[in-house]
């Protein structure tokens, strides 16, 4: 028996920075998650303890918090870039980078009816999302958004099921339909706005939710999926994963009261979890863009 090093990667997880840009009196928030992680030539440290290779974490994390002084952090996409390309362009025995980010955001307060210049709330769970990998010289980007709940009280039925002996679900057609989407999109080609794309998607993807029918979430999947590629030609392949947050109709009838789609408990776990791809079949090859996440 031969014991062997297979697929490695290290870095920083979860780098917390808050860069401020001022503009005269009115202040510009970036409030990021920044992981890194780096391959290549690495099995010296792990065989043996040499460490003339390993750039070390804590580098990894002071080149963030120096990156996001040296130049406008910009949009996540391309500070992740910029960090990839630099790690990969300045160790020898580095020739892959991946840089995970997450960017939490913040709305202005409105101060009689203005929105102020350097205070800022917490505009919710939603993240937007980048994992950027640089390997060999060439660079894939995966952009998406996390935490982003939506509910819609009918235009959802499902029925048609099989019924087997542990079956008691009733069928219906009209239910609440609710989830919190993590939807990730590999981009291709070049020149591509950043901004404008993911705003774009993101409304694509609301929409869709809200005006497909759905006779499951499955199909709203696919739908949602399909609108982003008939939309946006920069994007190649989109991934989702939706967990079905359950509603369930409360039974009132020992009150003497009929429950007409009305009052509903909101069940936390467990969920249903509906996951899946959606591509062109003519989409560039993915790469490395989604290997060791
Ligand atoms: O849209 C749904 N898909 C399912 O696969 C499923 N299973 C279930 O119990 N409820 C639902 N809803």
């Amino acid at each position: 028996m031969a014991i062997t090093l297979g697929p490695n990667q290290y870095g920083k997880a979860e780098v917390r920075l808050v860069a401020v840009r001022r503009e005269g009196s009115v202040h510009h928030l970036k409030d990021l998650t920044v992981s890194t992680s780096l391959r290549g030539e690495l099995a010296a440290t792990h065989l043996t303890g040499d460490n003339a290779g390993v750039l070390a974490t804590d580098t990894q994390k002071n080149t963030v918090y120096a990156f996001a002084k040296e130049a406008p952090v910009g949009e996540i996409e391309d500070f992740g870039l910029r960090l990839a390309r630099h790690f990969t362009g300045t160790q020898d025995n580095i020739t892959g980078a991946r840089i995970k980010i997450d960017e939490h955001g913040w709305d202005r307060i409105a101060v009689g009816g203005e929105p102020h210049d350097h205070a800022f709330s917490r505009a919710g769970d939603e993240r937007r999302t980048t994992a950027v990998t640089v390997q060999d010289g060439r660079a894939w980007v995966v952009s998406g958004v996390d935490g982003l709940v939506v509910l819609k009280s009918t235009g959802s039925e499902f029925h048609g099921f099989p019924r087997d002996k542990y079956t008691t679900l009733a069928e219906t057609d009209d239910r609440i339909l609710a989830t919190a989407v993590t939807a990730r999109w590999r981009y291709q080609g070049e020149g591509i706005d950043w901004a404008a794309s993911h705003r774009e998607i993101r409304r694509v993807l609301l929409e869709t939710f809200a005006t497909k029918h759905s006779l499951s979430l499955q199909q709203t999947l696919y739908a949602m999926g399909a609108a982003v590629l008939e939309a946006r030609p920069e994007v190649a392949e989109v991934r989702l994963s939706l967990p079905n947050k359950h509603h369930f109709l409360v039974d009132l009838s020992p009150f003497g009261l009929k429950n007409e789609n009305e009052v509903f408990y909101a069940a936390d776990r467990p969920y249903g979890l509906i996951e899946g791809t959606v591509l062109r079949d003519d989409a560039e090859d993915p790469g490395p863009a989604w290997d060791l996440h």
